[in-house]
């Protein structure tokens, strides 16, 4: 037995991360990686539109020789020809667009996938604390809508920008080349018009990444409110949420048509600024040919390419906007992928000799704890023999779920070392270290699956027999009255199921596996007194062969243990029987009477202490 003085946790400074800045060209560059794979294909895809737009450039040549040839000759039979070249230009537009959308489409799906599963995989990697700072609906919302956004823009405005670049610049060449005074009042504009596009950018980019983080937050109210409807309708407080939705939708709405406002500001000069110096070219034109400084025709083709050359300036509105919305999507993707994952580092330490688990001088805090708090554990010590069985109790808040997520490593100590039979737990890989030590929640968490499969979680490769043995061990007979027995689906969460029987799965899983150490959080909290005496005996064979850590709320679990470990203030201030406890401890004596928050003891007569 051991008893230690509590002393108060040293204080610790809180880490925030710095947001990083970009440019959109800077941003969407960083797609290049996940693009480069279909580089060929977007290529295709802008050779193919490039023949298309600039089929459209031929059309207003064909015009020309129209006006000045056939029509004005009165000469039809030598019109037909340039009639079928025109039905040709058209259709070979067509045909070129369509293979454009051909060559990226399928490919862009398997890129987004790609991503979509690195953003997977890398949230699977990410530590609990990771999870513990982000929303879910932020993070939702990066694997989708995100997601979409940039697909989008590698399929279609990433070619228009090029192409429409490149058909702007062969048009204002070839209406130069047709008449040089036309063609300098037609680019006037485009001074005013680069300035604009520059001032727009930056505001729009601001709107865009306040959209999407919006959109972000009102999926996580969303996703809290299905989660949480049984909370909600019991304490009737789906009106206080349903407020709370109706004010981010309204916030993202208003967002939403700030950005409009913007690109309706931005088109009208896009389109009016032209059309005005069109206007200009068109009297100046007519005034030029009535001298016979010009011909009709070519004033017809002049008209017919600025014409032409409408849609790629009228598209540069929405082609940047969506540029500056992809670049922000790619912003908050990389926000995801760049978070630092804990390596598996050797610590350098030499392996201890002693079996079982021991921990020395753990420390942790949150990282989003208060700076000025003291850290939640501060100077843990404790050794838990091979194939012992620990309890640890303390007042409610004082840390012991935090204690048992350390062991798997769902959260890094900030302090100290863990070892597993003499092993720092940070040398062994995270995957091997999770096949080592099972765990089993307060919170029992099922999935979108069937009972086999949740309770097989544990051990993938467990045949029939184990998974028997396991739900047995679990007292989870119940499985056979199911529908579909094993193979029944639990719905989302388990929500089709009881809290006991929830609970009871969940146990299963953690022992399917027959793990070397096995952390069990208050794991009979749900069950009522008879099922939990069952599942008691049953798990009295699974502790006598594995080296346990089991949080204890109730006298009862406290029963399973060989020796109890109390925590308070941060630290371990006693080891020992129940018996030695109860006599030496006054802080165990005070929780096992229920004065600090932990429920009533009896006094635990027939304990294995
Ligand atoms: N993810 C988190 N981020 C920040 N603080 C947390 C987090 N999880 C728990 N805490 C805080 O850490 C403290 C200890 O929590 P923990 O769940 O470990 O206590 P516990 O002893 O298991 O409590 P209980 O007996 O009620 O289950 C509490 O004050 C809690 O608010």
């Amino acid at each position: 037995m051991a008893t230690v003085a509590p002393t108060l946790c040293a204080m610790a400074t809180n880490q925030t991360p710095v947001p990083v800045h970009r440019s959109t060209v800077r941003s969407l560059l960083r797609l290049w990686p996940y693009a480069r794979e279909i580089r060929w294909r977007i290529a295709g895809s802008v050779t193919a539109a490039l023949i298309a737009s600039g089929s459209v450039l031929v059309v207003p040549l064909v015009l020309r020789a129209i006006v000045d040839g056939p029509i004005a000759d009165h000469d039809l039979h030598a019109l037909w020809p340039l009639a079928g070249v025109l039905l040709l230009l058209g259709l070979a537009e067509a045909g070129l667009f369509g293979v454009r959308r051909v060559l990226v489409a399928r490919p862009l799906a398997r890129v987004e996938q790609a991503m979509r599963g690195d953003l997977y995989a890398k949230l699977q990697r990410l530590p609990v604390s990771f999870h513990d700072r982000w929303p879910s609906g932020q993070l939702l919302s990066r694997a989708t809508s995100d997601m979409f956004t940039m697909r989008l823009f590698l399929a279609f405005p990433l070619v228009f920008l090029i192409v429409n670049s490149l058909v702007f610049l062969t048009g204002t060449v070839l209406m130069f080349t047709l008449d040089w005074r036309l063609g300098l009042i037609t680019l006037l504009p485009t001074v005013p018009l680069v300035m604009l596009t520059r001032h727009f950018e930056g505001k729009y980019a601001t709107l865009a990444r306040r959209a999407q983080d919006q959109n972000g937050d009102l999926a996580t109210v969303i996703e809290e409110s299905i989660l949480g409807i049984r909370i909600l309708k019991a304490f009737g407080r789906h009106r206080t949420m349903a407020e709370r939705f109706r004010q981010q939708a309204r916030e993202l709405r208003g967002t939403e048509l700030a950005k409009a406002d913007q690109l309706a500001n931005l088109w009208a000069v896009i389109v009016g600024l032209p059309e005005i110096a069109l206007g200009f070219a068109l009297a100046l034109g007519a005034v030029r040919v009535a001298d016979d400084e010009l011909t009709a025709g070519t004033l017809v083709a002049f008209l017919s390419t600025a014409l032409a050359l409408r849609w790629p300036v009228e598209s540069l509105g929405w082609l940047l906007a969506y540029a500056n919305e992809a670049a922000t999507a790619t912003d908050r993707f990389f926000e995801v992928m760049d978070e630092p994952e804990h390596a598996d580092q050797p610590s350098g330490h030499p392996a201890e000799a002693d079996r079982g688990i021991r921990f020395s001088d753990v420390r942790f805090r949150y990282p989003d704890a208060p700076a000025d708090s003291p850290d939640l554990l501060c100077g843990i010590d404790l050794h838990i023999r091979s194939g012992e069985t620990m309890a640890l109790v303390g007042a409610t808040g004082s840390g012991k779920t935090t204690l048992t997520a350390l062991l798997p490593r769902l959260y890094e100590a900030t302090g100290g070392r863990i070892t597993l039979d003499g092993t720092d737990i940070r040398d062994i890989p995270r995957q091997r270290l999770r096949e080592l030590v099972s765990v089993a929640f307060e919170e029992p968490t099922l999935f979108s699956a069937t009972v086999r499969e949740n309770v097989l979680m544990g051990s993938p490769g467990a045949d029939d027999g184990r998974l028997a043995a396991a739900l047995a061990t679990a007292q989870a007979g119940f499985v056979e009255g199911l529908p579909a027995g094993a193979d029944t689906q639990v719905g989302e969460q388990g929500l089709s199921l009881s809290g006991g029987q929830r609970q009871r799965l969940a146990l299963a899983r953690a022992v399917v596996g027959e793990p070397g150490f096995l952390v069990l959080d208050d794991p009979l909290s749900a069950l009522d007194v008879h099922t939990e005496s069952l599942v008691e005996q049953a798990l009295r064979r699974v502790l006598g062969s594995t080296t346990a850590l089991v949080v204890a709320h109730r006298p009862s679990t406290v029963l399973l243990a060989d020796r109890v470990a109390v925590l308070d203030q941060g630290r371990i201030v006693a080891v020992g029987t129940h018996q030695e406890l109860l006599q030496s401890s006054p802080v165990y004596r005070e929780l096992m009477s229920g004065q600090s928050g932990a429920p009533a003891a009896p006094a635990l007569e027939g304990s294995p202490a």
